[in-house]
């Protein structure tokens, strides 16, 4: 025999009630041998206590009475509610007057909703030609006589059962009311939270069933509750002692009480979903082929509670007395945990008796308050409990490293001996991000990365179209989710907790608004994002004072942009103080070559103790370009120039490396990487700008750009032949000389040789001392550059 058990939801008026009945009907043709079970239909069991409530305060439930008639009788006119409608009146009415109502009252009144549900369940299948019989489990199911928590009778419920079933059985299909039983004196009882489920779980038990089928809205028990986690995904099996664990961890489907009758003769448990007939669901029981973590549930109405004291330690019974205070008011603990100096002990249990706790703890240790061996006894109440069902205690550092580099510290953290599950307690304004943390970590089935771009300009622009390009393979192969939720300019926002657009472009004009760092950041934080970077494609000399606000708020730094490197040393210093406090990376390989691997090669020397003597060469990816061509080519050296912007090698304001001024950070930016405090104004430039052009509008620079061409025409023409024109970097570490400047060349040397944009860099060091390290390509260049800062995003992805 299979026992079928359907949820509210999946008998509501219209397609649920509808499908039930199919369902039902199809098993019953093709003669399996069932039995079901059912809840109130629909949000009755929550409308008949609403009505209670009503009554109780002398308020008027006739309205909603009246609609709760109506949507009952409504698929089957036929079917005789009276005598469930008319106790129903009764009651309230007796309710009413005396503005009160028992525990056994309210027992009566829900009671009805099952009885009305499996009335009419039991007409429309007899429509269907099945011969149904309506079974009144108060009948069947003795208990004691706690009215709204009852705990059934074990000998005399079976008999009960084993005995109907012997005299309905055949062709009957039972149609039983789940959550009901009664008493010894036949008054009605319920099975409390779970009833329906515990009552399917008895009959499974009672009948030797071969599995147990919960028809419920949902395909089965995820790995998170996809309301928190987009990722979650559906569970095919889980194991008896994992429901269990998850039961008593907040997964609403399941209840350890239910499971125990299952557990005991071995019947699996199959959750399935009524809407979705081809969903196999997830079936739960003895032993499962695929081990590891299954779950992470949560519980969210639940306070911390903790009691200090320095007396503690080596005390015998406070725990026993902490227990007794609180089991003889009937709090149950769900966590505790201890450390070895028995000075704090922190206790979970239900937020809706915090209170009561705290009152009944501080009686219980008034005399330990006196003696100063007890300090505190406080309450926290904005707190959840993430569970991780499954968790080997030897891996749990990913998850918790997770959440630490993402700002989340848990308050608390607890495992269970057979290291099936870590519970871990954390800030509840906290849990949906942490709950996606460690979902990302530990299922590895995809970590989101979310990611904000300032700048959305020539490289900015170009990272964005590259990272729209590849994030779906990047998913396919790294099972990384690049999701860039904000794309700024300087002065608007287009933001999407989602992702942008794959257009971002034509969507940026439609849906971008003012913006301020700080709404940004507050975005991020309301939405739960996790897993943050921050990219710099700006030249903006302000924005990167948002970096340390943007570090303190949990997000990693990816910057082009060379500023935050070359202002004073304080800056540079102070901004790795606060990186190196919270964790927080901050990559700029873009900032010296672009794309070329330069910063991380002169790190790794740097960090193995080899010294770096010198670093020469080319450092300007539009000064070669304009030197290669301008020394070769008979051409204007403004025309020159024009090019190296129309191609993306300069700087938005090509002044900058005009001026030397580029090749001077990027100088700097090394010197500082060998651990050099060198500041800008040590630098000794050669500026090829002449005086006039210097400090006018970028306009009018533009307008002016050929006042330069007589210069270059004049320098280019007394150079010795078969020499060309380079602008190169020099840092010495022997003598401390930071200089760029203009020099000329010898066509047929390492310098003279370059093409194109190339840059190249000459690193001579001890090891490398005759032969320098070199270092040579593409030096500027949109693509490139956006190339190096996507490296530098899936470099941190691995860190994150
Ligand atoms: N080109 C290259 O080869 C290389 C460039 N880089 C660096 O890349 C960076 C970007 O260069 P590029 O793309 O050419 O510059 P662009 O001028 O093309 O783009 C700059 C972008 O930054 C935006 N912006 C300016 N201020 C802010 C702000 N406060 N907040 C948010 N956004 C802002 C601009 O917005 P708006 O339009 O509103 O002003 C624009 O979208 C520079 O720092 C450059 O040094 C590094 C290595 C190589
Ligand atoms: N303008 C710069 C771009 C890279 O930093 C250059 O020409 O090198």
């Amino acid at each position: 025999m299979k026992i079928l058990k359907f949820g509210g939801k999946s008998l509501a008026n219209g397609k649920g009630i509808k499908t039930a009945i199919q369902i039902i009907r199809d098993k019953a043709k093709q003669q399996e041998d069932i039995a079901v079970v059912l809840s109130a239909r629909g949000n009755a069991t929550d409308e008949l206590l609403e009505m209670l409530e009503k009554a109780a305060h002398k308020e008027s439930y006739h309205e909603q009475f009246t609609a709760f008639k109506a949507y009952q009788s409504q698929i089957d006119r036929a079917v005789d509610f009276s005598e469930e409608f008319t106790t129903l009146e009764n009651l309230f009415q007796g309710v009413s007057l005396l503005g009160d109502y028992s525990e056994k009252i309210k027992d009566q009144v829900v009671s009805q909703g099952e009885i009305i549900a499996a009335k009419l369940v039991t007409n429309l299948l007899k429509k269907e030609g099945v011969n149904a019989h309506f079974t009144d489990a108060r009948n069947l199911i003795k208990t004691d006589n706690v009215f709204g928590n009852a705990r059934p009778l074990d000998v005399i419920s079976r008999k009960n059962v084993i005995n109907h079933f012997k005299s309905h059985n055949g062709t009957t299909v039972n149609i039983v009311t789940g959550f009901i039983g009664s008493n010894q004196n036949n008054e009605t009882t319920t099975l409390g939270r779970n009833g329906s489920n515990y009552t399917a779980a008895l009959l499974a038990n009672f009948l030797d069933a071969e599995e147990l089928q919960n028809y419920t809205h949902v395909d089965g028990i995820f790995t998170a509750n996809p309301d928190l986690v987009a990722d979650a995904k559906k569970i095919e099996e889980l194991s008896f002692n994992e429901a269990n664990e998850l039961a008593n961890f907040g997964a609403n489907i399941l209840h350890a009480k239910t499971i125990v009758p299952l557990i005991e003769k071995n019947i699996p448990l199959r959750i399935l979903n009524t809407f979705n007939s081809s969903d196999e669901g997830t079936i739960i029981k003895q032993k499962t082929i695929k081990k590891g973590i299954k779950s992470i549930s949560v519980l969210d109405n639940v306070a911390l509670v903790n009691l200090e004291g320095g007396g503690l330690l080596g005390r015998v019974g406070v725990d026993a007395r902490i227990f007794k205070t609180l089991g003889e008011k009937d709090i149950n603990v769900s966590i505790i945990s201890q450390g070895s100096s028995e000075r704090g002990i922190g206790l979970v249990i239900d937020a809706n008796q915090a209170s009561n706790a705290i009152i009944a703890l501080e009686r219980e240790f008034e005399n330990d308050f006196y003696t100063k061996d007890v300090n505190k006894i406080s309450v926290i109440d904005d707190v959840a409990v993430i569970s991780i069902v499954g968790q080997n205690l030897s891996e749990f550092h990913k998850p918790y490293n997770a959440l630490i580099k993402n700002q989340i510290v848990p308050i608390l953290f607890n495992n269970t001996v057979s290291g099936k599950n870590v519970s871990l307690v954390v800030k509840k304004t906290q849990l949906h991000k942490a709950i996606n943390v460690i979902h990302g970590q530990i299922f590895g089935i995809s970590k989101k990365i979310n990611i904000a771009v300032f700048g959305k300009g020539l490289v900015g622009g170009t990272l964005l179209d590259q990272i729209v390009q590849s994030k779906k393979d990047i998913l396919d192969k790294n099972n990384i989710k690049l999701n860039v939720f904000a794309v700024a300019d300087s002065q608007h926002v287009y933001l999407d907790k989602n992702g942008i657009a794959d257009n971002w472009q034509e969507t940026f004009p439609k849906e971008k608004v003012a913006y301020t760092v700080q709404q940004i950041i507050d975005y991020a934080k309301n939405n739960h994002l996790e897993n943050l970077i921050a990219v710099d494609t700006t030249a903006s000399k302000e924005f990167i004072h948002n970096y340390i606000s943007l570090v303190n708020n949990g997000f990693d730094l990816v910057s082009a942009n060379k500023i935050a490197n070359t202002v004073e040393y304080s800056f540079y210093d102070t901004l790795r103080k606060e990186l190196k406090k919270h964790q927080k990376n901050y990559l700029y390989e873009t900032n010296v070559g672009a794309g070329l691997p330069l910063i991380d090669t002169i790190k790794l020397l740097h960090k193995s103790g080899e010294k770096i003597k010198k670093i020469r060469g080319v450092f300007s990816g539009s000064l070669s370009y304009l030197f290669n061509t301008f020394s070769v080519e008979d051409v204007e050296f403004s025309t020159v120039l024009k090019q190296a912007e129309e191609k993306g090698f300069t700087e938005p304001d090509a002044r900058e490396d005009l001026s030397g001024n580029d090749v001077a950070r990027k100088l700097l930016i090394l010197a500082r990487e060998l651990d050099l405090k060198h500041e800008f104004s040590d630098i000794t430039i050669q500026n090829l700008l002449p005086v006039h052009l210097q400090a006018i509008s970028l306009q009018k620079f533009k307008n002016n750009i050929t006042d330069l061409d007589q210069t270059y025409k004049l320098i280019k023409a007394n150079q010795q032949k078969n020499h060309v024109l380079r602008y190169v970097g020099d840092l010495s570490t022997e003598t401390g000389v930071l200089e760029v400047k203009l020099i000329s060349v010898p066509s047929n040397s390492a310098l003279g040789q370059i093409k194109g944009s190339d840059s190249i860099f000459e690193i001579y060091t001890e090891a490398y001392k005759e032969q320098p390290l070199v270092i040579q390509g593409a030096g500027a260049g949109a693509a490139v550059t956006a190339r190096g800062v996507f490296g530098d995003i899936l470099r941190l992805t691995e860190k994150l």
